[in-house]
């Protein structure tokens, strides 16, 4: 392996190891909490249920070796049970969610009882038993006041949420979303709608990565395209820093000497890696930028992350996924194990006699097959062909001059994975 190259596995390390949660929190109301990560523990505030009540529609009895009782209260979901205690042949009309009345046994479903309207009694119905305490869901035997209710670092869904508002919470703590402004670089860059010139190509790279990273939930911030110029691209960084987390840019990070970002970064913050052995992807480079107090930001904010993708469109999807996301996550507040590219196995189906000197991620199909998944890889799998990513669904990697045969297994990762939203 070259000696200045990183390897995959290693830049992911790194980057795991060397990229902390920057927690900011903010507090929200209840109905925009889905997705969100909680920043603090909260406490089960009230005990669950908060008072005995009736499970069932029917009659809340006192004295269960009775075969008839006189009804003598009614009570509603709502009512406060503050009248006299029943007596020993005494019963209630009760509904579902009401507070047991105190002296009650047993709640007996109104199928199960036959009911004497001018006697105001009602019979257990033949055949019926009672069981002491049946249809009575008793105080805290859900949750019980004090205890954890949800911990730090929970991501919020739907139950949760109803779960928070069941324990009167109107709003919770979490984590503020990660800012992360998108650039993109070059020239030849014309936004989609507007007419091309000779030369020109679409930018896809910026609109691929913000939508990317909204979906994901992140702060997504459009700081346009850069022209090739150094000037321009070392203030638009430095501008950005100040406003943003992290900066995610593709394209001028090789040789070329209109590849400006790499030198901007040097001159306005710090470049940390350039280059790894791996294919798509090589120059792949990441970065920081510190963050001044006049920015609006706490003097010790920590410095704007930088993560600069190869301009391809395929290199730049592909280090956005297994290097840039997952550094991302981990800033986000996520463990460094949760914030890895999902994995899995699959076995090969095809063959490759001439190996790749690189670590390469072979854009491919996953299926199921006789052998559990196998993965055939796209015929389109030049690093500027997005077409080859766009009807793949995963990565597979093929390890540094390996040959591969039919049957082989390999390491894939799903494109465009849900394991965010899973957590
Ligand atoms: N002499 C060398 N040339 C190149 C090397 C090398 O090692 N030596 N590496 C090649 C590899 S590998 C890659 S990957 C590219 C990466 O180059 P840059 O990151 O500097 O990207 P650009 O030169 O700006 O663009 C490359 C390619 O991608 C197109 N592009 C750029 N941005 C976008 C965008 N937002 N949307 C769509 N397409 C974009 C651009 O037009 C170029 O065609 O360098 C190789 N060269
Ligand atoms: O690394 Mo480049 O991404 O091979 O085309």
């Amino acid at each position: 392996m070259s000696k200045d190259l990183l390897d995959y596995h290693d830049a992911l390390n790194t980057l795991l190891q060397t990229h902390q949660p920057m927690v900011r929190s903010e507090t929200l109301p209840l109905a925009q909490l889905h997705g969100r990560i909680l920043a603090e523990d909260l406490p089960v505030r009230l005990d669950v249920p908060n008072f005995d009540n009736s499970a069932m529609d029917g009659y809340a009895i006192c004295g269960a070796d009775h075969s008839s009782w006189q009804v003598v209260q009614r009570i509603a979901a709502g009512d406060s049970a503050q009248g006299p205690a029943l007596q020993p042949g005494q019963a209630a009309r009760i509904f579902t969610g009401a507070p047991i009345p105190a002296g009650a046994q047993a709640v007996l479903m109104q199928e199960h009882v036959t009911h004497d309207a001018s006697q105001g009694a009602i019979a257990l119905a033949p055949g019926q038993a009672i069981r002491p305490g049946q249809h009575i869901r008793r105080r805290a035997e859900e949750l019980q006041a004090g205890a954890t209710l949800l911990s730090h670092g929970a991501r919020l869904n739907p139950a949760t949420i109803g779960l928070l508002a069941i324990q009167g919470y109107a709003q919770a703590p979490v984590l503020a979303p990660l800012r992360v402004t998108v650039f993109s670089s070059g020239n030849e860059l014309v936004q989609p709608g507007q007419p091309l010139q000779p030369g020109q190509i679409y930018d896809s790279n910026r609109v691929m990565l913000l939508s990317w990273l909204q979906a994901l939930g992140f702060a997504a911030i459009d700081g346009g395209a850069l022209p090739d110029a150094l000037a321009a691209t070392r203030e638009a960084l430095q501008r950005a820093a100040q406003r943003s987390d992290a900066i995610l840019c593709s394209g001028g990070v090789s040789v070329g000497e209109e590849d400006h970002l790499k030198r901007a970064l040097e001159q306005v913050g710090t470049l940390v890696q350039w280059r790894l052995f791996i294919k798509p992807g090589k120059p792949f480079t990441w970065g920081h930028i510190a963050r001044s107090a006049q920015g609006g930001m706490d003097e010790d904010a920590p410095p704007c992350r930088v993560f600069m993708l190869p301009g391809n469109p395929v290199s730049s999807l592909v280090t956005f996924q297994q290097l840039a996301l997952p550094a991302l996550r981990r800033l986000s507040g996520l463990d460094a194990q949760r914030a890895r590219p999902l994995q899995w196995q699959a076995r090969a189906n095809f063959n490759r006699s001439k190996p790749e000197a690189r670590r390469e991620f072979v854009r491919v199909r996953l299926e199921p097959g006789p052998q559990g998944w196998q993965a055939t890889p796209l015929a389109q799998q030049g690093s500027n062909m997005l077409s080859g990513a766009a009807f793949a669904n995963a990565l597979a990697e093929t390890a540094p001059g390996a040959q591969i045969a039919h049957g082989d297994a390999l390491t894939v990762y799903p494109l465009f994975d849900t394991l965010f939203d899973i957590l």
